[in-house]
């Protein structure tokens, strides 16, 4: 079989882009489902929102993984740090309501 086009081949990328961005969503939405849960704990028995400590074991852990897979660790942790403010907000709006 013949090489692919450069329109051909940017399309077979594409569709591979598409898949994995579907999969980002989904493992993203599974993983706020977690930190909702862990929201409503926190709320119920008057937990903080954050645990500095938990976030640097965390960010070690993923900038290792990053490393390992050739993924710019600064990214992962940039990456981790916008999820995490994210998910802290949530926490506090579940706390406040539970006020
Ligand atoms: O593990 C927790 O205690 C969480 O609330 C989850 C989480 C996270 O999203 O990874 C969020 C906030 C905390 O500061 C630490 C971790």
């Amino acid at each position: 079989m013949s090489d692919p086009t450069p329109q051909e081949r940017l399309e077979q990328l594409r569709a591979s882009i598409d898949n994995i961005d579907a999969a980002l969503i989904h493992m993203l939405a599974e993983r706020f489902r977690c930190t909702q849960e862990v929201g409503v704990l926190k709320a119920r028995h008057e937990m903080p929102a954050s645990d500095p400590a938990r976030e640097a074991r965390q960010i070690a852990r993923l900038r290792a993984l990053a490393e390992e897979a050739h993924l710019d660790p600064e990214f992962a942790e940039k990456w981790f740090n916008f999820v995490v403010a994210e998910v802290i907000r949530h926490h506090t709006r579940l706390a406040d309501a539970a006020e």
